[in-house]
């Protein structure tokens, strides 16, 4: 029987083949102590250390089986900093790195870019006065060769355009309108071979005409807001496996259907500060 080449299956993953590099960073310092979004409503100090750890590690081996993990120091204080994709925005050799809207995530900046700077990487000029949350609303086409770009919430209107003139590659704006969704990580996932798996009603009609209008139908895995309220589309993928905090056995025959392996690891923890699994990742190998 040929098994799936998946994250799951490393195994399998031919020797010379490039691994992806994936940058995290240990949630020593992770809690709920401010409310910048929805799902941090009364949740101040409820976060189980413990149970936090132990679900990052788990996050971490099963990206470990495909990727590089590398770690960014966590900073005490900067109980959000484990949401590596709020870092910056990585394509090539550049990163953006991410200005935050949020006062109590301002000070990752100068962190997040001191990490890029002795990776090697060319730190792109972002203008201070434009909000942009790094791929945590910056995402990559896996079909078209086009950024998504949400914003209306955390990255600016401006953010898109600003991203598109360092990228040289087409930048697409999409409004986010749910503030639930405040994040596009959290409700739009690309997948290889140009899947796409998002949550329609998180964007004006304007966006979603813009996103049907490249991702064709068949290509669309339209999920329904039980399935965004577990933060399915915060999953990160890696070699065709899925890892993500939870989806309805619908949704993941309708993955596996579509080639796809989900593999269901819990991060309560961190869903309430907003965040699941392609949260607490951030590509660093992206071409
Ligand atoms: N969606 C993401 O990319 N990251 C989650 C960030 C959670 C954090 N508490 C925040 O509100 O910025």
């Amino acid at each position: 029987m040929t098994q799936p080449h998946s994250m799951f299956e490393p195994a399998r993953a031919p020797r010379e083949e490039r691994r992806q590099r994936v940058l995290m960073c240990a949630p020593d310092d992770f809690d709920v102590r401010y409310v910048i979004n929805p799902w941090m409503e009364h949740q101040i100090g409820r976060t189980a250390r413990t149970l936090a750890r132990e679900q990052w590690q788990t996050l971490r081996a099963l990206v470990a089986k495909s990727a590089e993990v590398e770690l960014v120091t966590p900073a005490a204080g900067l109980p959000d900093m484990v949401f590596t994709a709020n870092a910056g925005f990585v394509l090539g050799s550049t990163a953006v790195v991410s200005r935050f809207r949020a006062e109590e995530r301002r000070p990752e900046e100068p962190l997040f870019r001191a990490f890029f700077e002795a990776r090697g990487f060319r730190v792109a000029a972002w203008p201070e006065h434009v909000p942009f949350e790094g791929a945590g609303d910056a995402l990559i086409d896996r079909g078209a060769d086009v950024v998504w770009c949400g914003h209306g919430m955390r990255s600016a209107e401006e953010a898109p355009a600003a991203l598109e003139r360092i990228v040289s590659r087409r930048v697409i704006g999409l409004r986010l309108i749910d503030p639930r969704f405040y994040h596009l990580d959290t409700c739009f996932c690309p997948l290889a071979g140009g899947w796409l798996m998002f949550y329609p009603p998180a964007f004006d009609a304007a966006s979603r005409a813009a996103i049907e209008a490249i991702v064709p139908r068949e290509k669309r895995i339209e999920i329904d807001e039980a399935d965004a309220m577990r933060f399915a589309c915060n999953a990160v993928d890696l070699d065709g496996g899925l890892a993500l905090n939870d989806a309805s056995p619908q949704l993941q025959r309708r993955l596996r259907a579509a080639g796809f392996a989900p593999v269901v690891t819990p991060l309560s923890e961190f869903m309430k500060a907003g965040g699941a699994a392609k949260c607490l990742t951030l590509k660093l190998s992206e071409d």
